[in-house]
């Protein structure tokens, strides 16, 4: 009698996605000044992370540290990964593109070139792709990529904003165009510096929706989403990390550290977002 196949081993669970952002002890000095001391992070493909933290305790710095827009005479150690690359001194500028995180800013007027189209800005990346595919990049094509990016992210009848500058746009619809930015460069990191404060409470809850169903999933973008707004970091995040002089003092699910936040800075965030009124642990409700 032929002996049994020995039985199959279970399939290997499957593998973690790998960090497409990470930033190990990172000291940051600006004007001899400590800013950041020792701070990690680290974020998945499709990850949303609400970064919270006290005016002062570093966010945007760390923000622009990921970015690769430090100011001037910023002294930093410790290291930057973007999508796998080292990057750690590299000015956005000198960076391979897919180690480039995209932006999403409260002034978009200032993260957008106020004298180039609508159209040259979204199709400027398309048209990088292109080229490093073949020599000869179809316009027509690059056109209708650049309409339908317009389309997903809520711009439907964009063919007319194409041929208008960013002054030209309403906040909410320059936000918009940020993300398709994002989306056009294949962005691996998106970072959202109170990217809606600016904005009327519908537009708002519209991006926040649009940034959920982007950064979603093993291909989606991760998402790091600076705010003071708890409402909106719960709607956004399922993680959150608090900062406080300049490294992060919690990390924690975003359910968990509303109910029961840890750390001192953590419990003063929250309690001060309750004396404000808001019932942190009725956010997800
Ligand atoms: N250009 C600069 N030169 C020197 N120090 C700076 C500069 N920009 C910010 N800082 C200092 O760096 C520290 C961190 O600032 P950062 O802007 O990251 O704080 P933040 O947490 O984003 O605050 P907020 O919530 O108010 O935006 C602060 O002490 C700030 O004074």
């Amino acid at each position: 009698m032929p002996l049994a196949p020995p039985p199959l081993d279970p399939p290997p669970p499957d593998p973690m996605p790998p960090d497409v952002l990470c930033l190990s002890d990172l000291h940051l000095t600006l004007r001899h000044q400590p800013v950041l001391n020792g701070l990690d992070l680290r974020m998945r493909a499709g990850q949303r992370i609400a970064l919270l933290g006290l005016s002062g305790s570093g966010k945007s710095m760390t923000a622009r540290a990921a970015l690769g827009l430090l100011p001037e005479g910023a002294r930093l150690t410790g290291g930057i990964h973007v999508a796998g690359q080292e990057v750690t001194h590299a000015p956005v500028l000198a960076r391979p593109l897919q180690a480039r995180p995209a932006m999403v800013m409260q002034d978009t007027l200032a993260a957008l070139n106020p004298l180039a189209t609508i159209g040259y800005q979204i199709e400027q990346p398309l048209r990088r792709q292109a080229r490093a595919q073949g020599p000869r990049p179809c316009r027509r094509r690059i056109r209708a990529a650049a309409l339908d990016l317009l389309a997903r992210v809520g711009l439907e009848g964009g063919g007319a904003l194409l041929s208008r500058c960013p002054p030209e746009l309403s906040g909410g619809q320059r936000q918009r165009v940020c993300l398709a930015m994002a989306l056009a460069a294949r962005a691996r990191v998106i970072i959202a510096d109170e990217p809606t404060s600016a904005l009327d409470v519908v537009t708002q809850a519209q991006i926040l929706t649009l940034l959920r169903a982007i950064c979603q999933g093993p291909q989606g973008p991760a998402l790091l989403f600076i705010t003071h707004d708890l409402h909106a970091a719960a709607h956004l995040c399922d993680e959150a990390r608090v900062i406080a002089g300049g490294r992060i003092v919690e990390a924690a699910p975003m359910r968990a550290l509303l109910s029961h936040p840890r750390h001192p800075a953590s419990q003063a965030l929250i309690a001060s977002a309750r004396q404000c009124g808001i019932a942190c642990e009725r956010l997800f409700a």
